[in-house]
């Protein structure tokens, strides 16, 4: 892939990610809850989605989200390895998204359309992604690897990457990762509390979807 190439999939990364402040993660259980749920997100403003391939669901999940939810953009979380990518690309996902990266996920997202965020933790992972030409990346786990201040050193010298934080973010949070300039949207679960899905209180999950489009704290 030419650096031409990689320019393409910043931008096509950055075109997706900036219609949400925030990028839910979803663990769908029950294949029934996907379109409800989804719904609910797109309705208090979240239309992109990051479906984890952490459940049996989730492949179908994606598919039918995709299929019958307008305005949502769905992307497939917790891609671990090339068989997920090839995965999760045939499912109709826009993107796929990893919690690290591996040397097999660098070389296989090269022959892939969709593109693929990967997650560094440190200075030397994220010198690898940008060895491969990647410039887009998820933070992870956010809070636990350095949080806001973690993100604030890494701008000094690499000014060209820009992240998506994710782990252990909370509403309130949220907004002080929001303020970096390093920051393209901020990843988390915060907003899909396991019992409201449980509970099929989609109003709920739509209210919270709401309140992360908010630029003052809940
Ligand atoms: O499964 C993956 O691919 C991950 O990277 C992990 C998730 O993004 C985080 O577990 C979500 O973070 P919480 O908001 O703390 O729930």
């Amino acid at each position: 892939m030419t650096s031409i190439d990689h320019d393409n999939r910043a931008a096509a990364i950055d075109a997706i990610l900036a219609r949400a402040p925030v990028l839910p993660v979803l663990a769908i259980e029950r294949l029934d809850d996907a379109v409800p749920l989804a719904r609910a997100l797109v309705d208090g403003g979240l239309p992109v989605l990051e479906v984890t391939l952490r459940t049996p669901a989730a492949l179908a999940a994606i598919t039918r989200i995709t299929a019958e939810v307008g305005g949502a953009v769905v992307g497939a979380g917790t891609v671990l390895s090339p068989a997920d990518l090839d995965a999760v690309a045939a499912a109709g996902a826009a993107f796929a998204i990893s919690p690290g990266a591996t040397q097999a996920l660098y070389t296989a997202a090269e022959g892939q359309r969709m593109p693929w965020i990967p997650a560094i933790a440190t200075a030397s992972e994220l010198m690898r992604g940008l060895d491969h030409g990647h410039r887009r990346f998820k933070f992870f786990p956010a809070e636990a690897a350095g949080g806001v201040a973690a993100l604030n050193a890494l701008a000094g010298p690499f000014p060209q990457a820009r992240f998506c934080p994710t782990g252990g973010i909370d509403a309130t949070s949220a907004l002080r990762y929001r303020a970096l300039p390093n920051v393209m949207t901020v990843g988390g679960s915060w907003m899909v509390p396991r019992e409201a899905i449980e509970a099929r209180d989609w109003q709920r999950i739509t209210a919270l979807a709401r309140a992360c489009c908010a630029t003052q704290p809940p």
